[in-house]
């Protein structure tokens, strides 16, 4: 595939913008990757690693001169990297973003962006428990979706970016942001927040903790380890700026679990039986229609 951008400036260099980096590097997708992140360490690495071509201490010296420019910090910290960025953007570059919510990350960054430059909010439905420089690798994004979020932008740089991504692997998807939110909410805010939960309580019964919940944990929990291991700053900000659509989505699993725990209780096994037959089709259902690959939900990166 042929080159899409110049000049490409990641803001944070974790595992988000490293795959990126590498998986545009493995296509050609980009003239040159700059990047910038905090520390002076996670710059080295991204220097050793080769996933950026130059290195800035600053977001701002970053975006100078570049035609894309991707924001993949905690959904926290938009805001105040768009607020640095926002003078130095070029006219005509594209701005988008990596962040697992989008309705509070539009609402972060859109105020900060110039007239004549055009953002365009994305999510790529891939990751990993890992984060930081080491973390990335180039097949992240294969065969996964990555979801733009249609703010009414003009057609060409949002068919630039989805061939951008295209071009990394990925399935592109377009929709709007309130429904992403509502979506992500259901496929992995709330499961994350269970696992958190779940890993929590195991921990809490300290007659079954320490080697034992390693040793003898069946397939279902050993995904809750490896999902609460993922990066506190990043889950914290997740739940914080996506509070409406995942208390809504907890509130109906809550319900869900208080009418299973009834049916324990009474021993209706009939209900029991009714309710599993029925997520058993929704899975098969998932199988069929090709878009598991048998691997867990997201966990692409390699295993602990
Ligand atoms: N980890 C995952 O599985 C996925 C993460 N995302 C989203 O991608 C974004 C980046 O996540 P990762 O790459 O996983 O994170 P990461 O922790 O690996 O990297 C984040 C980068 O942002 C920098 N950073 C953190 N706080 C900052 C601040 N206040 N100002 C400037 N830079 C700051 C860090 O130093 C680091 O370079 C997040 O918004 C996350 O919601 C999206 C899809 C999957
Ligand atoms: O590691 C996992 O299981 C994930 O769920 C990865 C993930 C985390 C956050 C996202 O916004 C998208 C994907």
């Amino acid at each position: 595939m042929s080159q899409l951008y110049d000049r490409v400036a990641l803001i944070g260099l974790g595992l988000i913008a490293g795959s990126m980096a590498l998986a545009m590097k493995r296509a050609g997708l980009a003239g040159e990757i700059v990047g910038t992140a905090r520390s002076g360490e996670t710059r080295d690495i991204a220097l050793a690693r080769g996933l950026c071509d130059q290195v800035f201490d600053t977001a701002a010296d970053a975006v100078a001169g570049a035609d894309l420019v991707v924001l993949a910090v905690p959904v926290g910290a938009m805001a105040s990297v768009a607020a640095e960025i926002g003078p130095h953007l070029q006219a005509g570059a594209t701005v988008t973003d990596v962040g697992s919510v989008k309705r509070a990350v539009i609402d972060a960054v859109a105020p900060h962006i110039p007239d004549g430059v055009i953002f365009i909010p994305g999510h790529p439905l891939a990751g990993t428990e890992q984060s930081g420089p080491d973390a990335g690798f180039a097949e992240l994004f294969d065969g996964r979706y990555t979801l733009l979020i249609d703010e009414g932008v003009e057609a060409e740089p949002l068919e630039r970016l989805a061939t951008l991504w295209r071009g990394m692997g990925a399935h592109v998807d377009v929709m709007d942001a309130d429904h992403h939110d509502l979506v992500l909410a259901v496929t992995s805010h709330s499961p994350h927040l269970i696992a958190y939960t779940m890993v929590g309580v195991a921990d809490d019964l300290s007659r079954v903790t320490d080697s034992e919940v390693i040793k003898y944990s069946a397939a279902g929990f050993r995904d809750f380890t490896r999902i609460a291991a993922s990066d506190p700053v990043m889950w914290r900000d997740v739940f914080l700026n996506n509070k409406d659509a995942t208390l809504e989505i907890l509130g109906r699993f809550t319900e869900e679990l208080f009418a299973l725990q009834r049916a324990i209780r009474t021993g209706d096994g009939d209900m029991l039986h009714d309710y599993f037959t029925r997520t058993r089709a929704i899975r098969r259902g998932i199988v069929e229609a090709g878009q598991d690959t048998g691997a867990p939900d997201f966990g692409r990166g390699p295993k602990p």
